[in-house]
C-alpha cells in the first residue's frame, strides 16, 4: 500500500499559525491537516485574506507562531537543508531595478552555484531559466524597465534557477493577460511532467482551479476540501469549480447556524 504521508512533499498535521502583535495574537490558520502530493500541481485557492500566503509562507519557514506538524521534503519546515531545494516566488516581485534581467539572473546564480568553475553551468543555467519564462527576448532590459507582469516572470526565473523540488508561488498569475496566464500554466504542467516537480500555487480566481491537479479549497483560516477539480465537481453536482466552492461554502454556513440554533435540552 502506498504511504501517501511518506510520499508527500508536504505533510501538514493540525497546523495553527496566529498572527498578530500584543495581547490579542488572531489564529489565521486554524488545525489544517493536508498532504501535497510530489510531481503534481496543487491549487491553493480561497478569497482574499483566507490565509493563503501565510500557509506558504509556513511551509517555505519563513512565518513565525507555526505549531503543529508541518513536514516539508520530509523535513519540519524551516530546517536549512530544505533552502536549495524549495522555489518561492511572493506576491511582490524581489528583482533589482537597475540590473537587467539575465544580470538580476546572473546576480542569483552566482549566489547558488559560486565559483569560476561552474561559470559555464551558470550561463546554461541561467539561458534556460530566461526562456523558461519566455523572457529571452528582454535579457538586455533594466528590470525598472519592465512591466508588473514581466518582472514577476524575472522573479519566477530567479525561482527556478536551483531546479528546486518544490516551487511555492504565490498568485503567480495575478495581473497576467489571458495569454501569459495560459502559458505560465503550460510551463508549471512541464515543470511537474518533465522536471518531476511539486508545486503549491496560490490563487483566488476560481478557473485557475480547473487547471490543476489537486485543490486546496480554504475559507476564514480552514480547510474547506482537498480533492481533485474533478471529485469536487462530481460531489458536490456542480459544473464547475467555483460552484463547487460555494456549494461548501453555503453547507458549511448552514452547518455554522445549526450548530448555534441547537435546542437548549441539547447534550452536548
Ligand atoms: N502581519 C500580520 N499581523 C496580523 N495579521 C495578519 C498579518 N498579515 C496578515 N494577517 C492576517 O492574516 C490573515 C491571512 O492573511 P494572508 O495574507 O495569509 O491571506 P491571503 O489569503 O494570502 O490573502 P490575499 O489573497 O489577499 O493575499 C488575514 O486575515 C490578515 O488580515
Amino acid at each position: 500500500m502506498m504511504n501517501n504521508q511518506a510520499a508527500a512533499a508536504v505533510h501538514a498535521d493540525g497546523l495553527t499559525v496566529r498572527r498578530g502583535t500584543g495581547r490579542n495574537p488572531r489564529t489565521v490558520l486554524d488545525g489544517l491537516s493536508f498532504d501535497v502530493p510530489r510531481g503534481r500541481i496543487t491549487g491553493l485557492l480561497g478569497p482574499s485574506g483566507c490565509g493563503k500566503s501565510t500557509l506558504m509562507r509556513a511551509v517555505v519557514g519563513t512565518q513565525a507562531h507555526v505549531t503543529g506538524t508541518l513536514d516539508v521534503l520530509g523535513r519540519p519546515a524551516g530546517h536549512p537543508g530544505l533552502r536549495s531545494r524549495i522555489g518561492y516566488v511572493t506576491q511582490a516581485p524581489s528583482v533589482y531595478d537597475d540590473l537587467t534581467v539575465r544580470q538580476n539572473l546572473d546576480y542569483f546564480a552566482a549566489i547558488l552555484d559560486p565559483g569560476r568553475a561552474s561559470a559555464e553551468r551558470r550561463r546554461a543555467t541561467v539561458t534556460r531559466a530566461i526562456a523558461d519564462v519566455d523572457l529571452t527576448t528582454h535579457t538586455t532590459a533594466l528590470a525598472g524597465n519592465l512591466s508588473g507582469g514581466q518582472r514577476s516572470r524575472v522573479s519566477l526565473a530567479v525561482a527556478l534557477l536551483g531546479s528546486p523540488e518544490l516551487l511555492v508561488l504565490d498568485e503567480p498569475t495575478v495581473g497576467l493577460d489571458p495569454v501569459l496566464r495560459r502559458d505560465l500554466w503550460n510551463l508549471f504542467h512541464d515543470l511537474a511532467a518533465t522536471r518531476g516537480a511539486t508545486l503549491l500555487v496560490s490563487s483566488h480566481v476560481m478557473d485557475e482551479a480547473e487547471r490543476c491537479h489537486d485543490l486546496l479549497l480554504m475559507r476564514e483560516g480552514r480547510l474547506l476540501a482537498q480533492d481533485t477539480p474533478e471529485a469536487l465537481r462530481t460531489r458536490t453536482r456542480t459544473d464547475t469549480v467555483e460552484e463547487g466552492f460555494l456549494h461548501l461554502v453555503d453547507a458549511a454556513n448552514a452547518e455554522a447556524d445549526a450548530t448555534t440554533a441547537a435546542p437548549h435540552g441539547s447534550t452536548r
